[in-house]
C-alpha cells in the first residue's frame, strides 16, 4: 500500500538558497510523525511542498503514492492544513467560519454536523455563536480542527500546532490528535517543541538546516524518550 505522505530525496531552494537537502521520509496511514527542528530548519517549507505551494528543486513529493507535481488538486483535496496562524475570520462566528470555509471546499454541513464537530474538539457551546475575535488561541485552534474534521480529509498537516497554547490546551490538543490518528487519519506535524513531539508522535524526525539527521520511534507502546531526543537535538544544533 502507498504511504499517504512521502518525500524521496527532496531538495528545495527558496530564492536561490538551499532549504531542504535530499530529505526522505514516509508517514504511514494512522501514524503521527513529528518533524522537529530549530528556526529555519525547513519544517514549514516541507509542509508547503506537500500542498504544491513550493516546487522541489530535486527529488519527489508524493501524496497517496501520487506525485504532487502531477496532480496538485488531488493532493490538496486529501489534505487539511493548519498553518501556524489560523486563517479563520475574526469578524465571523465559529458557525459562520465553518459554513464559509466548507463552502469554499465544495462541501456543506447542517447545524447538527457542525455541533458534532465542535463537540469532538470540545469547543464550548456558548462560544460557537461568538465572533472569533473574542477567542483565545486554543479556541481558534479547536475551530480550525473542527473544520479539518468536517472536510474529512485522510491527511492532516499541522504547523506548530501548540505554540501559544497553555498546558491544559496542549494536553487536550494532543489527545485530540491521537484520537484522530486512531481513527485512521495520517498526521504530519512540525514543531520545535521536543517535549510535545515526544508526547504525541509515533515517530520523530530531526531536521537540521534542511537535512534529516535523526529519527526516533515509539516502541512497545512506550512514548519516545524526551531526554534522548532532547540530547540529540541539542547536540545537532550545536554542531
Ligand atoms: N517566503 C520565503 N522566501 C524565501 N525564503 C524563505 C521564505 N520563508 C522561509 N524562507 C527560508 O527558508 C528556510 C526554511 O524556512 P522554514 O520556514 O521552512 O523553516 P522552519 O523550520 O519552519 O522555521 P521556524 O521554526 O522558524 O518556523 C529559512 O532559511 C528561511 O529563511
Amino acid at each position: 500500500m502507498n504511504s499517504p505522505l512521502e518525500t524521496r530525496s527532496l531538495s528545495l531552494k527558496r530564492e536561490g538558497n538551499a532549504v531542504l537537502d535530499k530529505v526522505s521520509f514516509t508517514v504511514a496511514q494512522g501514524e503521527i510523525f513529528a518533524l522537529l527542528g530549530g528556526n529555519g530548519a525547513g519544517k514549514s517549507s516541507t509542509l508547503l511542498t506537500f500542498l504544491g505551494f513550493l516546487e522541489p528543486s530535486g527529488g519527489e513529493v508524493l501524496v497517496n503514492g501520487q506525485s504532487v507535481a502531477s496532480d496538485v488538486t488531488a493532493a490538496r483535496n486529501a489534505i487539511a492544513y493548519l498553518p501556524e496562524a489560523t486563517s479563520l475570520y475574526g469578524h465571523m462566528t465559529a458557525y459562520e467560519n465553518l459554513d464559509y470555509f466548507l463552502d469554499l471546499a465544495g462541501r456543506s454541513a447542517g447545524v447538527d454536523e457542525l455541533n458534532a464537530a465542535f463537540d469532538r474538539v470540545a469547543l464550548p457551546i456558548e462560544a460557537r455563536s461568538r465572533r472569533l475575535q473574542s477567542y483565545s488561541k486554543g479556541m481558534r485552534q479547536k475551530t480550525a480542527i473542527a473544520l479539518a474534521l468536517l472536510r474529512e480529509t485522510p491527511i492532516l498537516l499541522l504547523d506548530e500546532p501548540t505554540s501559544g497554547l497553555d498546558p491544559v490546551a496542549i494536553d487536550e490538543f494532543h489527545d485530540l490528535v491521537k484520537a484522530l490518528a486512531q481513527g485512521g487519519q495520517t498526521i504530519l506535524m512540525v514543531t520545535h517543541d521536543v517535549y510535545g513531539a515526544c508526547q504525541v508522535a509515533d515517530r520523530v524526525g530531526l531536521l537540521r538546516r534542511g537535512k534529516l539527521v535523526g529519527s526516533f520511534s515509539a516502541e512497545n507502546g512506550q512514548r519516545i524518550d524526551t531526554e534522548t531526543v532532547h540530547a540529540a537535538f541539542a547536540e545537532r544544533e550545536a554542531a
